[in-house]
């Protein structure tokens, strides 16, 4: 039977966030924001290891507690200059210990907000799939195309479009070798699709979503504690 690792890319400095520190520190429903993340992967019983990709130069993680996550965490200080340079680094680290054939899933960071009911389906519908896929919504929103004035050139079609969620699940093997191959990629769909693959879109929800701009902060804190009460 395949394993599932969990790959979490936190070698970002959140330039667009803005804080004086990287936001995967930041504080959030009284813990760092990436302890969220960890706990959604470390408590699920279908992952068996959680590596963490840190920057080499990573002064913020030894200067918190982590030991209630339990023994799957790890840590490489290994991350790069891009998300798909680090996420290389880990899948790396993990050569020496995964099979081929493992599951990989690659969990940004800063995305807190990850349920066990979509991790949950994540990895029960991609169980006997040949080639993995990913958590995605559809589009909501009416797309507009914008022009150099920054008024609107265009409307475009929605139809058929999903926004590309994490965790994105990949076997090792061929996810390795399509990032090595891969010139420049924002997602490890990405990769898998430059190998003339079709990766699965399971449907996640906007709940899961990525802490990028300070507004994102005070949402994803919301989820949390709107979660908390029920
Ligand atoms: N060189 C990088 C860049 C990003 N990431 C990680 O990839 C995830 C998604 O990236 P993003 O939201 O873009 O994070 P940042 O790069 O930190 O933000 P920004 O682009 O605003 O600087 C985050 O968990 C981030 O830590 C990483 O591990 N290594
Ligand atoms: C992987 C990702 O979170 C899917 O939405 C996204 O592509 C990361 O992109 P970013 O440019 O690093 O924010």
């Amino acid at each position: 039977m395949p394993r599932h690792f969990a790959i979490v890319p936190a070698a970002g400095s959140g330039s667009r966030f803005g804080a004086g520190l990287p936001k995967q520190y930041l504080s959030l429903a009284g813990r760092p924001l990436i302890h969220h993340t960890l706990l959604a992967l470390c408590r699920s019983p279908h992952i068996a290891r959680v590596l963490v990709v840190l920057a080499p130069d990573d002064r913020h993680w030894a200067g918190h507690d982590w030991r209630d996550l339990g023994p799957k965490l790890e840590t490489v200080y290994a991350g790069g200059a891009t998300r798909a340079e680090s996420v290389l680094a880990g899948l790396r680290a993990l050569e020496t210990s995964a099979a081929d054939d493992d599951w990989v899933l690659v969990h940004d960071a800063a995305r807190p907000c990850l349920s066990q009911a979509m991790l949950d389906a994540l990895v029960d519908e991609l169980a006997g799939d040949p080639v993995g896929g990913l958590l995605a919504v559809p589009v909501a929103d009416t797309l507009k195309r914008q022009d150099d004035d920054g008024r609107v050139a265009a409307t475009e079609p929605r139809d058929g479009l999903w926004q590309a969620q994490t965790p994105q699940m990949f076997r090792h093997a061929p996810l390795l070798a399509a990032l090595e191959a891969a010139a420049a990629v924002t997602d490890e769909a990405g990769a898998i699709e430059t190998l003339g693959l079709r990766p699965k879109l399971v449907r996640g929800d906007a709940s899961n979503l990525k802490v990028t701009f300070p507004a994102d902060l005070a949402l994803a804190e919301l989820i949390l504690f709107a979660r908390r009460e029920r």
